[in-house]
């Protein structure tokens, strides 16, 4: 099978996805567009649509409604040697090598097994594994095993990486080596689509993200346009604790330990400022600070869905 393949701006593209599982639908009309490039985080809570979505994007399983694009092809498996996918559900076989295991996965893709057997040897060199190469799977740590799967998700050096929720199990050391390998996969202009139910990933990596919740988008965009989303905060004490000037703080203000705490006006901080200083409230300190990506998929998935992902973000961090 050789599937049409160009040079699309958008490396994956879905329009109107739904997937319904009896009377459930998981995925209710997902739109969703990955720059050619960019490292792409699909971002929400357990059982929000995200591991259908990636299954459909990939070809694995057909949507009900709606079609999709991988790399410039609407058959989505005619571009498979070109796509790493590193599914959900992690396994290799336990009685193989580790460089063997990252071969045969570069093999499953279509790369000669010589050629994987060498890759394999330079990647886990250069990753400080070179002792583990030729240990079977079942003698290597969790975080190792995971490692040599993500190895053969990229050894046939694909054009497209699809890691669902790849992070997960990892202790924070092997998270912050997952961090660094996308990043370098992104630099040789590899296109990075993962998803996590663990925002501060998606915050310190993504271009950019969608926020799924309930099988439907609910933000595609930025992290900055999502942190746009909210306004800054404003945090204020003051020696004074009253004066004319407290009539020049914001309808939503509250003191909260000893300090004033509001959104930032419309109109910025000088006219409250000026209001402080005539009225002498002798201002002790002032931070504004702009909402953070955790914020603002509270404010725009819901505080249940911000909930559910932490409660998975705890049973997760207790797994690693
Ligand atoms: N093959 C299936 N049969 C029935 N229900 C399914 C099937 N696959 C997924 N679902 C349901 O669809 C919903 C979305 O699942 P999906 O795995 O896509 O969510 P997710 O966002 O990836 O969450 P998780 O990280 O928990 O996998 C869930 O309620 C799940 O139970």
């Amino acid at each position: 099978m050789t599937g049409r393949s160009t040079n699309p701006t958008y490396a994956v593209e879905g329009h109107g996805l739904v997937k319904t599982f009896g009377d459930f639908r998981a995925v209710d009309g997902i739109d969703i567009a990955v720059p050619a490039g960019a490292i792409y985080g699909v971002l929400g809570p357990n059982g929000a649509g995200k591991t259908t979505t990636l299954r459909m994007l990939l070809g694995i399983i057909d949507p009900d409604e709606g079609h999709r694009t991988l790399l410039g092809s609407d058959r989505p498996l005619s571009v498979a040697a070109q796509v790493g996918y590193l599914p959900e559900e992690r396994g290799l076989y336990p009685s193989m090598k580790a460089a063997e295991a990252i071969a045969f996965m570069g093999a499953l893709r279509g790369l000669p097994l010589k050629i994987g057997r060498d890759r394999a040897r330079a990647m886990m060199e250069a990753h400080g594994m070179a002792d583990a190469a030729d240990k079977k799977v079942r003698e290597l740590s969790k975080g190792m095993a995971q490692t040599v799967q993500l190895f053969g998700t990229l050894v046939h050096e694909p054009r497209l990486i699809v890691l669902d929720e790849p992070f997960s199990g990892l202790d924070a050391i092997n998270q912050g080596k997952l961090e660094a390998l996308i990043r370098e996969q992104a630099r040789r202009g590899v296109t990075i689509l993962f998803s996590t139910h663990v925002i501060a990933h998606a915050e310190r990596l993504c271009e950019r993200i969608a926020i799924i919740a309930g099988g439907r988008i609910r933000f595609e965009g930025t992290v900055g346009e999502a942190r746009d989303r909210l306004r800054p905060q404003v945090r204020l004490s003051t020696r004074v604790s009253d004066g004319s000037w407290r009539r020049a703080l914001p309808a939503d203000t509250v003191a909260e330990n000893g300090a004033w705490h509001f959104s930032l006006p419309e109109e910025g901080i000088e006219p409250l400022l000026r209001a402080l200083i005539d009225g002498q409230a002798g201002i002790e300190s002032l931070s504004i600070e702009r909402p953070g990506l955790h914020d603002a998929f509270v404010a725009i998935a819901g505080e249940a869905a911000a909930q559910a992902m932490a409660g998975a973000t705890s049973a997760s961090e207790e797994d690693a």
